[in-house]
This record gives C-alpha cells, sequence and structure tokens, in this order.
C-alpha cells in the first residue's frame, strides 16, 4: 500500500498496538477526537497527518480521508456496556460516515473493527463454560448471523450490514474483523472466555497489517490469537489474509496469577 493510510480511533489500545508495530510500514494519517499526546504519535509521522476530529463530522472526515488508499476504523464506543445513545452516534453513525467519505475518495479498502459482542449471544448456558476449554470442538467461523450481546454488540453488527452495503452497491473492499480481547503482555488473568479470545498486540498489528495488503471482497473474520482455547476458528483470516499469529494464551496458563 504506497498510498496513505487513515487509522481511526488512532489513540486508543487497538490503534497504539498497530502502530507499536506498523508505525514505519505505511505513510499513516491518524485521526482521533482527543488530542494525541507526543508518545502516542510515531516519530514518522508529520503533525499535519494527525487529525483531531469526529468520525461524524463529515467535512472532517472528508477532509482526513482524500487522497487515501485505505482506513482503519477503530474509532467508536468500546464499552460492551455503552447506552445506545452513545453506540448510536460513535459507531453507527460514525461507521457509515467513514464508509461513506471512502466511497467518495475512492478508497481502495476499508478495515472495521467489528467485535467479539456482535455475536455474543452464542455463549448460551448450555454452551458455557465448555466452549471456552480446549477439549470443546464449538466453533464460530463468520458465516453465521449475528447474535449480539448487548447494544454495543448491536453497533458493531450494524457496522459489519454498512460495510456489505457499501461493497455491494460501490465495490468498497471491506473487512471486518470481530475483535477478540486485546491485552498487552499476556492474556486477561483467570478469565476463561478472555483467553479464549485473546489477541496480542503483535498478533492485532499482524492482523492488520493483513488487512492492509490482502485482496479481498467483503469479509468477516475473527481476530483473535493462535490460542489452544478457542470457539472462534481463524481459518479465514488465515486464508483469505494470510494472517498468520505468533501467540497462544495457553503459554500463560501456568503462570501463579492464573491459579
Ligand atoms: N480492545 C478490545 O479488546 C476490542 C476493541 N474493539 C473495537 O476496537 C475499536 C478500538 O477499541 P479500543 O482501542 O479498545 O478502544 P479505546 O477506547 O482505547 O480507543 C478508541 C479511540 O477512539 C476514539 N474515539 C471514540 N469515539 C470517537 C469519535 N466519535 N470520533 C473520533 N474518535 C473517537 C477515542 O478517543 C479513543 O482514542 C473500537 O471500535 C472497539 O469497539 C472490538 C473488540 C475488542
Ligand atoms: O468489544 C470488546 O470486547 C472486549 C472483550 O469483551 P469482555 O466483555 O470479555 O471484556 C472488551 O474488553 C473491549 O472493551 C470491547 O471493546
Amino acid at each position: 500500500m504506497d498510498d496513505p493510510v487513515l487509522l481511526t480511533g488512532a489513540g486508543g489500545r487497538v490503534g497504539q498496538a498497530i502502530l507499536r508495530d506498523l508505525a514505519d510500514d505505511y505513510d499513516w494519517r491518524l485521526l482521533d477526537r482527543e488530542p494525541l499526546p507526543r508518545e502516542k504519535i510515531p516519530e514518522s509521522v508529520d503533525a499535519d497527518a494527525v487529525y483531531v476530529a469526529d468520525v461524524t463530522d463529515d467535512e472532517a472526515v472528508a477532509e482526513a480521508v482524500d487522497g487515501v488508499g485505505a482506513i482503519i476504523h477503530l474509532a467508536g464506543d468500546p464499552r460492551p456496556e455503552a447506552p445506545w445513545d452513545s453506540v448510536l452516534r460513535n459507531n453507527i453513525d460514525g461507521t457509515q460516515t467513514v464508509f461513506e467519505a471512502a466511497v467518495e475518495a475512492d478508497v481502495d479498502k476499508v478495515a472495521f473493527a467489528s467485535s467479539n459482542h456482535a455475536v455474543g449471544a452464542f455463549e448460551t448456558d448450555e454452551r458455557t463454560p465448555d466452549m471456552y476449554r480446549p477439549h470443546d470442538d464449538y466453533r464460530l467461523d463468520g458465516t453465521e448471523l449475528p447474535r449480539p450481546s448487548n447494544l454495543y454488540g448491536v453497533s458493531k453488527a450494524t457496522g459489519e450490514t454498512l460495510g456489505r452495503y457499501y461493497h455491494d452497491h460501490y465495490d468498497l473492499s471491506v473487512v471486518c474483523v470481530r475483535i477478540g480481547n486485546l491485552t498487552r503482555g499476556h492474556p486477561p488473568w483467570n478469565y476463561e472466555r478472555g483467553q479464549a479470545m485473546w489477541l496480542s498486540y503483535r498478533d492485532c498489528a499482524r492482523l492488520f497489517d493483513c488487512c492492509l495488503t490482502a485482496d479481498y471482497g467483503y469479509e468477516i473474520v475473527y481476530g483473535i490469537s493462535d490460542n489452544e482455547r478457542k470457539y472462534y476458528d481463524i481459518s479465514r483470516a488465515r486464508e483469505v489474509l494470510g494472517y498468520e499469529p505468533v501467540d497462544n494464551s495457553k503459554e500463560f496458563e501456568d503462570h501463579p496469577k492464573n491459579q
């Protein structure tokens, strides 16, 4: 990808995981509604490539998108318990604004940060906790319909559907990454669900790197590390995107904080 890449929500956890490993690999433009402190901006990024803007501001988004080849769209309210007015504005309206700006500016591809919470209601009382354990072979693979856990999950499922619309009607390449649980350094302690859907920082960067370099039409993939415990099948991410995760939450299983 020689053209600039816009990263929305650049100051957050996922954005910083991506920039930590890919700062020098792309010509980044960074957008966040909060001013980014110096330590969150890679040295390779000029000040005029940093946009302080809300993703619901269509004029500001159009300016940031002009001339980019791809967008990684992360900005939004990430709280599973977020109220409807917030996810409606930040996640649904903001995502539609980004997709619309992308087609207006003739952008090639958009990687959209969806979530495990778009499908959290598959985790029924009958299936849990077994589905979080290595012996269990229950899998979601991205072909299933959404079954959101909460209104935040509804907003992520809506973002996926917006992506489908902009792909089908405007030929925009769209990949929706149902991100699991991103934590730095180690998986969440004493949390089987979180360990089954752990996404390490370096695997997060590897996955979004693939989203920028691979060819695809419309895809929904799961964003987790190569965990032994899992209920998400990452074959599609491997096959279509070339994703090769290197971490596995099992490596931390005997850590004292897990006992
Ligand atoms: N961290 C995780 O484990 C997971 C994250 N995700 C998704 O990934 C994305 C990023 O999540 P995190 O980095 O964890 O969240 P975060 O809260 O650390 O970062 C989000 C960033 O987006 C910015 N932002 C929020 N609303 C905005 C708006 N309306 N306009 C412009 N900027 C705005 C915030 O200022 C913040 O810097 C979110 O869409 C979240 O739903 C999905 C699944 C798991
Ligand atoms: O979508 C998200 O999912 C992760 C994991 O969910 P949790 O309910 O197991 O914590 C969450 O940590 C993150 O904030 C959220 O954006």
